[in-house]
């Protein structure tokens, strides 16, 4: 064996352990920096903890510093308050002070006060007693004279009216009354436009002689026309009070004049209701039946009531009806050969005297208004009617039911009439003589007889014996009759087609009855103007009423109005045309030229 060690491998060995040892430290050197950085970050930590501390010590310390100084201030200012609560408790008990001495002084013034009142009062009632009596006595004389001015107000309105009506009768005018039906479910149509809705009421009777019409149009502001005519109803008045304006008329009838009652107005208005009535007649009996009878049975039970007061037999009484349906005249009461029923058409002529007359004219005598209403009833039968949009019920055509009334004894406002009509035919016959010598020539007793007042009944100094409305001259040998005639009418009402729905035939009777009255307004406007020409002839139902509208009949216009919205147009056409109606003056000398013209 080797006895002597390698040196290297000594060294070797010594390194080797050396390198060991080197591990070692650094491993240990790496523990220690690792734990320094331990250290490091704990007392980072520590001192962040430190630093915060700090901060919240700070920020408490001015927070408290902070109360400490708002605690100050309001330490002062509550000392400051609480002084002036002290020197405004000094001052209101200053103020107390005054007010209650205020107050003393006041309640010992108000005293003194009361007592001079007392005294004052003890003094007017033991020295003025008598005043208060005398002033009492005065305020109530006042209350009676106020009183009696209203009353005299009152009959001044009434005798203004009065006036007026005779001024009416003298310039004699045509009289126009008007009637404003109530609102009727055909007023409601279908509707969802702008503007008024159709039911909307606009048509009212403000007082007795006045109408308003609100005509409204959508954003405008309401535009009020008025309208004033002699007597205005509204649709409170029931028939008694329509007719009861117009019964003054009968008793012109018996005083000599012929009277003519017209209802005009538009399709379904209430023109057949006020001139016959809404029940179907003779066909209910009593009270209730009675006051819905319309002005043709009620004029005619006046009439007779008032024949009767008169000696037996001096009246009599005839009735005719007709209608004008298509511009053609019916006669409603004739007959055929077997004694049927059945209407037959008739001409219209002028006379030679100028008056107007249907040719063969069937007439029936009749004894009491219940006859003259069966006759009426029976023949509305044969009245032309239709159903349209408006009214199931439209008549067709214009209904004419004329009473005659011939007296044997006349009284003295009859005769003095005769007198007067008497004069005018010889005027007349007198004229004539210039235009047409063919008139004395067949009847040359009319030239030379202007005193032969109860002679032939002929309306004529020179015609025939024409069933006259008023006596003239003739023959002297026994007294005729002494005629008048009572026309009371229900005209057809006027109507727009586009409203009323009605096509075929029905419009050819739609234009007709338009035509018809276009014709009336037009012959109106003629006299209203007081045109040389009235074209009387342009219509039939104008030339059978010749007579009525420019003769010297009295004619009253009775205007029916619907009140609401849906029939405007047509309402304000009425009461347009019964303005123009008022101004009619019916000058005799100015037809009797016409009539020859029309000739
Ligand atoms: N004042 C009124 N009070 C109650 N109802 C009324 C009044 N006026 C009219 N009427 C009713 O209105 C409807 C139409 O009236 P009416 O037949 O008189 O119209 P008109 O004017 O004669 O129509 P047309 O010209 O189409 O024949 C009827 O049912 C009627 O009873």
């Amino acid at each position: 064996m080797p006895l002597f060690i390698n040196r290297d491998q000594i060294f070797a060995h010594q390194v080797h352990l050396l390198e060991h040892k080197l591990r070692s430290k650094e491993e240990r050197l790496l523990e220690l920096e690792t734990e320094n950085a331990i250290l490091h970050l704990r007392l980072a930590e520590c001192l962040g903890k430190l630093h915060l501390g700090h901060e919240e010590k700070t920020k408490a310390l001015a927070h408290h510093q902070h109360h400490r100084n708002a605690e100050k201030i309001t330490q002062s200012a509550l000392t400051k308050l609480l002084s002036e609560v002290q020197a405004l408790k000094q001052d209101l008990s200053e103020v107390f002070a005054v007010y209650v001495s205020f107050a003393n002084e006041l309640e010992e013034q108000s005293k003194q006060l009361l007592k001079k009142v007392d005294q004052a009062s003890l003094t007017l009632r033991d020295h003025n007693g008598d005043e208060v009596h005398d002033l009492q006595a005065r305020v109530e004389a006042l209350e009676h004279s106020l009183e009696e001015e209203k009353e005299r107000c009152r009959a001044e309105r009434q005798r203004r009216k009065e006036l007026h009506n005779t001024l009416v009768e003298l310039r004699g005018n045509i009289r126009v009354h008007c009637r404003v039906r109530p609102v009727l479910p055909i007023d409601n149509i279908q509707f969802s436009g702008p503007g008024p809705a159709p039911s909307e009421e606009v048509v009212y009777a403000i007082s007795d002689d006045t109408v308003v019409v609100n005509c409204l149009k959508t954003g405008m502001p309401v535009q009020n026309k008025i309208f004033e005519f002699e007597r205005v109803h509204g649709p409170e008045d029931s028939q008694d009070d329509v007719f009861e304006d117009i019964k003054p008329l009968l008793t012109s009838l018996l005083d000599g004049y012929n009277v003519c009652i017209m209802a005009y107005g538009q399709t379904g208005s209430g023109k057949t209701h006020t001139m016959i009535g809404s029940q179907p007649l003779g066909e209910h009996s009593g009270t209730k039946q009675e006051a819905q009878q319309g002005i043709i049975p009620k004029a005619a039970a006046e009439l007779f009531r008032l024949i009767s007061e008169k000696p037996a037999e001096s009246h009599t009484v005839e009735v005719s009806v007709m209608e004008v349906y298509n511009n053609e005249v019916f006669d409603l009461l004739a007959r055929d050969e077997q004694g049927n029923a059945v209407s037959q058409q008739r001409d219209v002529i002028t006379t030679s005297s100028g008056t107007s007359q249907v040719t063969s004219l069937t007439s029936e005598p009749v004894f009491s208004a219940s006859e003259v209403m069966q006759i009426v009833s029976r023949v509305l039968k044969l009245r032309a009617h239709c159903n349209t949009l408006v009214h199931t019920d439209s008549s067709r055509s214009h209904l004419i039911v004329t009473l005659t009334i011939s007296s044997k004894s006349p009284n003295a406002l009859a005769l003095a009439r005769r007198l007067q009509n008497a004069k005018k035919d010889m005027q007349r016959s007198t004229q004539r003589e210039f235009w047409s010598p063919r008139c004395h020539r067949a009847n040359p007793a009319a030239r030379n007889s202007p005193d032969k007042l109860f002679g032939s009944p002929s309306n004529s100094p020179c015609l025939s014996p024409s069933p006259s409305p008023c006596p003239s001259p003739g023959r002297t040998t026994s007294p005729t009759p002494f005629r008048t005639k009572l026309q009371l009418v229900d005209l057809a009402g006027s109507e727009c087609v586009g409203i009323s729905g009605v096509s075929g035939a029905a419009l050819w009777e739609v234009s007709c009855i338009n035509r018809s009255l276009s014709a009336l307004s037009d012959v109106l406007g003629a006299l209203a103007e007081q045109r040389p020409h009235v074209p009387y002839r342009n219509s039939k139902v104008t030339h059978l009423l010749q007579d009525a509208i420019g003769g010297d009949a009295k004619l009253l216009v009775m205007l029916c109005v619907s009140p609401t919205q849906r029939f405007i147009t047509e309402s304000l056409q009425s009461l347009g045309f019964g303005t123009r109606a008022r101004q009619v003056q019916k000058v005799l000398p100015r037809r009797k030229n016409n009539t020859l013209k029309d000739k």
